[in-house]
């Protein structure tokens, strides 16, 4: 019996306080496992494990202090069902890496150089980059001889022009301290990106295409011909859209009025700004589709967070239709953006004159694949693509490693 070349990819994903995981089979595309470790740290860690074969899913939940714990326990998930790290069908681990500044531009292969550079960029990605580093570092202790692939979030961001990607502020000052607008989601906008070009029949170069990624973080981005010409967050994914837990675009100001008046320290501002603000800020509830329940009930703090979330959401689709000029399709994806019907709906209402019509039928249809939600009469598409950051990142991967 001759043994198969390694035809696995394992995709890793670790936030600040969960590891998502993704077996691929890059032959035929199957998926043998995957699942998630969240609330890590946080003293009852729930650990959710699909194995292959259609098996019961296992839960557990227990404590796991930190990424390193977390991605163990996830190891031996995996072993349990033979499909350990130690296998030799095992190609490569593919980790998504939120920022990767200007520096990385494509997928990269990781070595101490490559984890320096990563570790140099925590400043400007506290909560992301020290859990991808420390993911990566655990991975390489387990399988010391695998190649590992870091895919940045910011990578497909780096064709935006300088009219976008800088801030007016002081250039001495903002080259010292690389101060730009760098731009995150990218492996998910990039891939929506070119599925909506499939699903309007067309080349990725002939479309012009807003993409609108709302999860728990969110971002727009404007999409030319392939390319990314702007995107909604900047030095770090605070900037822009109103997200689950961050407050997007505030008026730089506000920083230093609660530095002064309020008398909080630059960590408390932090935390306000990036966790205790947002949708969960404004009505104390993250999960869209709890504000909905809520004002269904007639709740008006959950109206007005839902009201603030699309105001700022409709002036992204406006400006980006600015920079664009002409627009093939609007796209919603993740979380919100692929499930929540009244925002798509409130997010396009009374845009005709652009050409933007949701056909409300089509925008009711529930699904995985990618759809329009348009009438066949509109000028410009509205589309939900679901996203596959994982599937992108281990097509990236293993594209990198089998050369
Ligand atoms: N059926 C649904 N209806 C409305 N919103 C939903 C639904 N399912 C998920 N969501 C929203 O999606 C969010 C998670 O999106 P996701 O893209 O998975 O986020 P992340 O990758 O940032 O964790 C949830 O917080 C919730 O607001
Ligand atoms: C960059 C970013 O905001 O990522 P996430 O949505 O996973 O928090
Ligand atoms: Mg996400």
């Amino acid at each position: 019996m001759t043994e198969a070349r390694p035809h696995r990819v394992l995709v890793l994903n670790s936030g600040s306080s969960s590891v998502k995981y993704q077996l691929l089979d890059m032959r035929d595309g199957s998926r043998p496992a995957g699942g998630l470790v969240e609330r890590i740290g946080e003293g009852s860690s729930r650990l959710v494990h699909t194995p292959p074969g259609g098996g019961e899913v296992r839960e557990r939940t227990e404590p796991i202090a930190d990424h390193a714990a977390a991605l163990k326990a996830v190891a031996a998930e995996l072993a349990a069902d033979g499909l350990g790290l130690d296998s030799p069908e095992l190609a490569a681990i593919g980790h998504r890496v939120v920022h990767g500044g200007k520096h990385f531009t494509e997928p990269t292969l990781i070595d101490e150089a490559v984890l320096a550079e990563i570790e140099r960029l925590i400043p400007v990605a506290p909560l992301h980059n020290p859990a991808n580093l420390t993911g990566i570092r655990t991975a390489r202790e387990l399988r010391p001889d695998l190649p590992q692939v870091a895919v940045f979030d910011t990578a497909f961001h780096t064709t935006m022009p300088e009219a976008a990607a800088r801030y007016a502020i002081d250039v001495a000052t903002a080259d010292a301290h690389r101060i730009r607008r760098y731009g995150f989601h990218g492996t998910s906008h990039a891939y929506v990106s070119r599925r909506t070009a499939e699903l309007l029949g067309k080349e990725p170069s002939e479309v012009n295409v807003i993409v609108l990624h709302l999860g728990n973080g969110a971002s727009a981005s404007a999409v030319r011909g392939g390319r990314c010409e702007d995107t909604s967050m900047g030095l770090t994914p605070l900037e822009g859209l109103v997200m689950g837990t961050r407050s997007g675009d505030v008026d730089p100001a506000v920083v230093f009025h609660l530095k002064r008046v309020a008398g909080m320290d630059t960590d408390e501002i932090d935390t306000l700004l990036n966790k205790r603000s947002g949708l969960v800020g404004l009505c104390g509830d993250n999960d869209m589709r709890e504000i909905r329940r809520r004002i269904e009930e007639g709740d008006e703090a959950a109206r007005l967070a839902f009201d603030i979330y699309i105001h700022r959401l409709r002036k992204y689709i406006g400006a980006y239709y600015a920079v664009l000029g002409r627009v093939d399709a609007v796209v919603f994806t993740a979380g919100v953006g692929e499930n929540a019907a009244p925002v798509r709906e409130a997010a396009i209402a009374g845009l005709e004159e652009l050409g933007l019509v949701v056909d409300g039928e089509l925008n009711a249809v529930r699904g995985d694949e990618p759809r329009l939600i348009s009438p066949v009469y509109a000028r410009v598409a509205v589309a939900v693509v679901p996203t596959d950051e994982e599937l992108e990142i281990a097509t990236q991967t293993y594209a990198l490693v089998r050369g």
